[in-house]
C-alpha cells in the first residue's frame, strides 16, 4: 500500500505545485493520474520517490516512512519503486539486456556494476522479465535499434527487474501510436495485477486511461478534484479537472465501457470495479 498524507510541494519562487494531496493506493491497484498541463502530475510522482523533495506531508510505502529516510535509507527504498518514463531513459549504445540489468544497480556493489559483472541470479531475473514483456528475441540488440514500443517494453522490464512494490509511470505512451499505446497500457496493468504492484500512471489520454485503469484521480492546480472509477468520469468531473468544454466526444459512456477495446485479439483486462471504490466528489 502506498499512502500519501497531505503531501505539499512548493518550488522555490513558485506557487504550490501540490497542496494537501492525500491518496491511498493498495497493492495491485493501478491509478491513472490525469489533469491539465501544470496540474502537478509529474511533481506528485517525483515526490513519491523524492526525486523532488516534498515541502511537507508524508509518503509511506507499507510501514516505511519514505519522507523520513536518510540518503542511504532512501537509496534502499528506491529499489522498491520502479520508474517508467515517457522517453524511456535507456542507454542507447547498450544492449537490451544491459539496459534491463541496470535496474539491478541498486542491489549490486559499485565495482560489480562498473565491471558489469552481475550475479547469475540477476541475469536469470532479467531473462524472465524480458520474456514477460515479449523481448526475448531482442536481448542482444542495442537500444537504438528498437521501435518506440519495444523501447518502452525495455523500460518496463528494467523497472520490473528491480522487483519493486510500486511502479511510478510518467506518460508511458506519449511518444507512441494509438495501438502501441494500448499494448503498453495493457502490459503495465497486467504486470501490476500479476505481481500485486501498486502503480500511479501519469497520463494525458483520458480515453486510454478509462480503457485500462480501475481508478482515476484528477488533479487540478495541485489538488485532487476527482477520485473514482473510470465510468464515473462524466462531463461535470472533466469540467472540474480541465475547465469548461464540450466533453460529449471525450466521454466513454457505460455501453462503450462494457465493450472494451475494439481489437478482439487484444482484449483489455477488465479492470475490477470494487463496489467500495465510489467516486469521490471533491
Ligand atoms: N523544477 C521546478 N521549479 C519550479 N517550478 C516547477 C518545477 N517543476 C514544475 N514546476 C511547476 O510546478 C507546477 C506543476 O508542474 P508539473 O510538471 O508537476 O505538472 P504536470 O501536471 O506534470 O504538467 P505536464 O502535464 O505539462 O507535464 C507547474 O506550475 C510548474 O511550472
Amino acid at each position: 500500500m502506498l499512502t500519501l498524507s497531505r503531501l505539499t510541494k512548493r518550488y522555490a519562487k513558485g506557487d504550490a505545485a501540490l497542496t494537501d494531496v492525500s491518496l491511498e493506493v493498495p497493492a495491485g491497484q493501478v491509478v491513472g493520474l490525469i489533469g491539465p498541463s501544470g496540474a502537478g502530475k509529474s511533481t506528485l510522482i517525483r515526490c513519491v520517490n523524492r526525486l523532488v523533495e516534498p515541502t511537507s506531508g508524508a509518503v509511506r510505502l507499507g510501514a516505511l516512512d519514505v519522507t523520513a529516510l536518510s540518503r542511504s535509507g532512501l537509496r534502499k527504498a528506491r529499489r522498491r519503486m520502479g520508474m517508467i518514463f515517457q522517453e524511456y531513459a535507456l542507454v542507447e549504445r547498450l544492449s537490451v539486456m544491459e539496459n534491463v540489468l541496470s535496474g539491478r544497480l541498486g542491489y549490486v556493489g559499485f565495482w560489480r556494476a562498473f565491471l558489469r559483472r552481475f550475479p547469475q541470479a540477476d541475469v536469470d531475473r532479467a531473462f524472465a522479465v524480458l520474456e514477460r514483456v515479449g523481448l526475448l528475441d531482442h536481448v542482444d540488440k542495442r537500444a537504438d535499434e528498437l521501435s518506440g514500443g519495444q523501447r518502452q517494453r525495455v523500460g518496463i522490464a528494467r523497472a520490473l527487474v528491480q522487483e519493486p512494490d510500486l511502479l511510478l509511470v510518467d506518460e508511458p505512451t506519449a511518444s507512441l501510436d494509438p495501438k502501441t499505446s494500448r499494448q503498453i497500457m495493457r502490459l503495465i496493468v497486467e504486470v501490476c495485477a500479476e505481481r500485486q504492484l501498486a502503480a500511479i500512471v501519469n497520463i494525458h489520454d483520458v480515453a486510454l486511461a478509462q480503457m485500462f485503469v480501475e481508478r482515476i484521480v484528477g488533479l487540478k492546480a495541485g489538488r485532487i478534484v476527482f477520485d473514482g472509477p473510470p465510468d464515473t468520469l462524466d462531463a461535470a468531473a472533466l469540467t472540474a479537472i480541465y475547465g469548461e468544454e464540450d466533453w460529449s466526444r471525450t466521454i466513454r459512456d457505460a455501453d462503450d465501457a462494457d465493450e472494451g477495446p475494439d481489437e478482439a485479439d487484444e482484449e483489455a483486462p477488465r479492470a475490477p470495479r470494487p463496489a467500495a471504490l465510489g467516486a469521490r466528489a471533491l
